[in-house]
């Protein structure tokens, strides 16, 4: 069931302005504030704008999901927050990350201060946060001591206490094993612990639930639920969208490194507004993802970025940019980039469209 953590006061809503601000003397500023972030990656056929002009907010106890098929760019959005995305081929062109009143990407910020402290990130490819020669007790411990000063036994029983509430089975034992002696989806657990160990403000999890079974998901999901209930932020990545609709205050679409609708998981899920998202919806069947198409390389890279699959496309939807956030149904929190949303009327068809297509089945979850 969606949680309600920040339902009665959205971060974010049609206006830019609502989101961004001088965090420094605002009381309602978010936790993490990212405006017009820009991310292109240089390869052998040419620059990738993998992130192209993405902006969002995630507050103080508060789930954001990003969705999107493969290649839509929402890793590298994760990366790009604390620097992490590798550069090259990476270049970070603009753009700026605000985290609890510090802005991440000036000169002068060191960004290792935040990452595995206040900011803990869950790689979609766990290899990358664990290191092969020491056991994960040895990084879990490193990481509990980077936050409390700690003697060292009670470093190694939160260790355990972590790795048990994974859901790795005999944590006690398990602490002295290496990463290889673990399964893949353990390991994107173990990465989740590690990511935990400091008491992050805000976590970036990219798939954390990916190859794991419905019970350790539910766990995983109530441990999740349980640190956004003490005040963690929360930006999450997955493809499977009973996860979003268990886990999500917000929802982020993400396209061609765009975001193209955002708004309530309610709002979202029930009138999937821009043809992108109900393009994506309709590739599941309720719950169930009926294909994972590969990666394209034909996105435009100006104008509406989903233009050319676009059923409803028309001259309007050829730039120059992606076309500008409209409230759907007249919800200012719930828009969608899509230039049917400037006028009613034909916005309407779409939702329409979007109805007769039937819902993803998130009131299946409800009660
Ligand atoms: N190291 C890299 N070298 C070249 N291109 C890259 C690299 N990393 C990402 N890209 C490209 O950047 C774009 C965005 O990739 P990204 O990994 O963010 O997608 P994603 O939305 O996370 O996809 P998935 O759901 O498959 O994880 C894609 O076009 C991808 O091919
Ligand atoms: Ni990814």
């Amino acid at each position: 069931m969606p949680t309600d953590h920040s339902a009665s006061r959205p971060t974010e809503s049609a206006s830019a302005e609502t989101a961004s601000g001088d965090t420094e003397s605002d009381d309602h500023a978010p936790l993490l504030d990212v405006t017009d972030l820009r991310t292109h990656i240089h390869t052998d056929r040419g620059t990738v704008r993998a992130v192209d002009g993405v902006r969002f907010a995630v507050d103080r106890g508060e789930a954001v999901c990003l969705v999107g098929e493969s290649g839509s760019g929402k890793s590298v959005t994760c990366e790009s927050l604390t620097g992490i995305v590798p550069s090259p081929p990476a270049e970070m062109i603009g753009g700026s990350v605000s985290f609890d009143g510090t802005s991440l990407h000036d000169r002068e910020t060191d960004l290792r201060a935040f990452r595995g402290d206040r900011i803990g990130h869950v790689f979609q490819n766990p290899q990358h946060a664990l290191d092969p020669v020491y056991t994960v007790g040895a990084q879990l411990v490193e990481a509990v001591e980077i936050h409390r000063e700690v003697s060292d036994e009670a470093a190694r029983d939160r260790a355990v206490e972590l790795l048990g509430r994974v859901g790795i089975p005999n944590p006690v034992e398990r602490v002295e094993d290496y990463p290889h002696e673990f399964s893949g989806g353990m390991r994107q657990r173990v990465a989740l612990a590690v990511a935990l160990a400091a008491d992050p403000d805000l976590l970036v999890a990219d798939e954390p639930t990916t190859a794991v079974d419905a019970t350790v998901q539910a766990r995983l999901l109530a441990l999740l639920r349980e640190l956004l209930d003490d005040g963690m932020g929360l930006l999450l990545v997955t493809h499977d969208l009973r996860v979003v609709a268990e886990t999500a205050d917000r929802v982020l679409v993400m396209f061609g490194g765009t975001i193209v609708e955002r708004g309530p998981v309610e709002a979202v899920f029930e009138r999937p507004a821009h043809p992108y998202t109900q393009a994506l919806f309709d590739s599941y069947d309720g719950f169930a993802r009926r294909s994972d198409r590969p990666a394209r390389d034909d996105v435009p890279e100006d104008g509406c970025r989903f233009r050319a699959e676009c059923p409803h496309a028309i001259e309007a939807c050829s730039g120059p940019d992606q076309p500008p956030e409209y409230a759907v149904a007249g919800d200012e929190y719930h828009t969608a980039s899509c230039v049917y949303y400037a006028e009613d009327r034909r916005a309407d068809d779409l939702l329409a469209d979007a109805r007769a297509a039937g819902p993803t089945g998130i009131e299946e979850d409800d009660d």
